[in-house]
C-alpha cells in the first residue's frame, strides 16, 4: 500500500491517491470526514481554518460503499480558492496585480528561501502554497483508509498532546486507549490532564498576544500489533525506523521517540529492557513497555508508544530579520495571518501518519488483494506466535 498527495494550499482542491487497499473494505466518505474534521480543531490556529470545511469525495476506488481494489482517490476542496484564484494563476502572468504580490521575503524556519534557490523560483509562493501544512489534509485522508483497515483487524491508534511549550500534561499513564480518545477529544488543546491544558492553553494566548508561536510534544499510542511486525533483516525493513521517517516528513515535526527515548540514555539497561513473561493464554509477553513496542525493528506485541517534537510555527507577527531575495535588503517580516500553535492538530496528523506505516507494515507482511483474506491470515498468524 502506498499513496502520494497533490494539491497547493490556496489552489482548487487536495488529491489522494491510495493504492495496494485490497477490495471489499467497507468504506463511506464518513470514515474520512470524521479525521478531516478532527484534523481541523485545535486550540491555537489561524483565520484559516474558519474558511474550510474539510470534506471528501471518494472519486474512484470504491463503489457501494466498498473498496475495489483499484487506486483510491479522495479529493478535498478548498473552500478558500475563491479567494484565491487570480493569485494561483487564474489571471495572466503579466499581470500587474499579480507581479505585485509576488513574494520575495523568505519567513526563517519554512521553505520559502531553499525552495526558491532549489528550483530557481523568484516569487516564493510557488514554494510556499506547496509546502504549506495544508497538504497534511490529504495525508489524514489517506491514514483514516489505513485506520478502518486497522480497525477491522483489532488495532487501535490515537494521538494526543503531550507538552506544549514546556508545559506537561501528567497523570494519564492509567488511562486506557479508549479514555484517551474521549478525554482529548473534549480538550481544546487535545491533551490528557486537564490543568496542564488549562496552562498550555493560556500560553498560546500569550504567545499570540506578543505575536510569537508555540511547539510541543505529541504522543501517539496504538494498541494490538501482534508481535513480529516489520524485520531486523535490512536497515529498510525496520518498522520503527518507516515511522520515524513518516512522523519527521509532518510539517515542522523535529525529532521522534520510541518508549523511554531520549531518556533511555540516562538509565542502566535494567532499567530500560522489558523482561519476557509467558502464559499459555497470553503466550510471551512483557512486564513493562520501557521501549514503546520495539525491538529489533518489529513489534513486541506491546503497545506502540511514539513522540514526535513539533518546533514552532515559523510565521511569526513578531518580525524575525531576512533578506528580501530581488533587492538583498534585510527586512524585518510582516505576515497577514498564522497559527499561533498547531500542536494539537497535529496530534491527528501523527496519528494518522502512524496508523498508515501500521496498516502497511501488515499488508506488507501478509499481502492480500480480498480484504477477508487479509484478516484471515492476520488471525492465523496471531494465533500461530500466541501457541509458539
Ligand atoms: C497542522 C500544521 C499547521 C501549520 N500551520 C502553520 C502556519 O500557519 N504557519 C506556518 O508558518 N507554518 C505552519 N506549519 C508549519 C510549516 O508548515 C512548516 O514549518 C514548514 O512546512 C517548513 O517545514 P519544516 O518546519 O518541517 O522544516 C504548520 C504545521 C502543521 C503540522
Ligand atoms: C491550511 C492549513 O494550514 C495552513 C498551514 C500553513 C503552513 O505554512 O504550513 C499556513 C497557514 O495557511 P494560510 O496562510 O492559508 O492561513 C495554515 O492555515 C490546514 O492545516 O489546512
Amino acid at each position: 500500500m502506498r499513496y502520494l498527495t497533490a494539491g497547493e494550499s490556496h489552489g482548487k482542491q487536495l488529491t489522494t491517491i491510495i493504492e495496494g487497499v485490497p477490495s471489499h473494505l467497507p468504506l463511506v466518505n464518513d470514515d474520512i470526514n470524521q479525521s478531516l474534521l478532527r484534523r481541523q480543531k485545535g486550540y491555537g490556529r489561524g483565520r484559516r481554518m474558519q474558511i474550510e470545511k474539510d470534506l471528501v469525495e471518494i472519486t474512484s476506488g470504491v463503489r457501494h460503499g466498498y473498496t475495489l481494489g483499484s487506486p483510491i482517490t479522495l479529493v478535498v476542496k478548498n473552500d478558500d480558492f475563491k479567494h484565491w484564484k487570480n493569485i494561483m494563476g487564474e489571471s495572466p502572468v503579466d499581470d500587474p496585480e499579480e507581479v505585485k504580490r509576488k513574494i520575495t521575503r523568505p519567513r526563517p524556519g519554512h521553505a520559502d528561501l531553499n525552495g526558491a534557490l532549489k528550483y530557481r523560483h523568484r516569487d516564493m509562493r510557488n514554494v510556499l502554497e506547496r509546502s504549506s501544512a495544508r497538504e497534511t489534509a490529504a495525508r489524514v485522508a489517506a491514514g483514516a483508509v489505513a485506520k478502518k483497515i486497522l480497525s477491522l483487524v483489532g488495532v487501535d491508534v490515537v494521538g494526543y498532546v503531550k507538552e506544549i511549550a514546556g508545559i506537561q500534561a501528567k497523570g494519564y499513564e492509567h488511562l486506557t486507549l479508549e479514555e484517551r480518545k474521549h478525554i482529548s477529544e473534549n480538550s481544546p488543546v487535545r491533551t490528557l490532564d486537564d490543568e496542564a491544558g488549562k496552562r498550555m492553553m493560556a500560553a498560546i494566548d500569550l504567545a499570540k498576544k506578543e505575536g510569537d508561536s508555540l511547539g510541543g510534544i505529541v504522543e501517539v499510542v496504538a494498541a494490538g500489533m501482534p508481535p513480529g511486525i516489520g524485520s531486523h533483516v535490512h536497515y529498510d525493513r525496520k518498522l520503527d525506523a518507516k515511522i520515524a521517517g513518516s512522523v519527521v516528513s509532518i510539517n515542522a515535526f523535529k525529532g521522534v521517540e520510541f518508549g523511554l527515548g531520549f531518556e533511555a540514555a540516562r538509565r542502566n539497561g535494567s532499567e530500560v529492557h522489558d523482561e519476557i513473561l509467558w502464559n499459555e493464554e497470553k503466550g510471551f509477553y512483557r512486564k513493562t513497555n520501557r521501549l514503546g513496542g520495539f525491538e529489533g525493528g518489529m513489534t513486541t506485541g506491546m503497545p506502540i508508544v511514539v513522540k514526535g517534537v513539533m518546533k514552532p510555527i515559523p510565521t511569526l507577527y513578531k518580525p524575525l530579520q531576512s533578506v528580501d531575495i530581488d533587492t538583498k535588503k534585510t527586512f524585518e517580516a510582516s505576515i497577514e495571518r498564522s497559527d499561533a500553535c498547531a500542536v494539537p492538530a497535529a496530534a491527528v496528523v501523527m496519528e494518522h501518519v502512524v496508523a498508515f506505516e501500521l496498516a502497511k507494515a501488515l499488508l506488507d507482511q501478509f499481502p492480500h488483494d480480498y480484504f477477508p483474506s487479509f484478516q484471515k491470515a492476520l488471525n492465523d498468524y496471531r494465533e500461530e506466535v500466541r501457541c509458539f
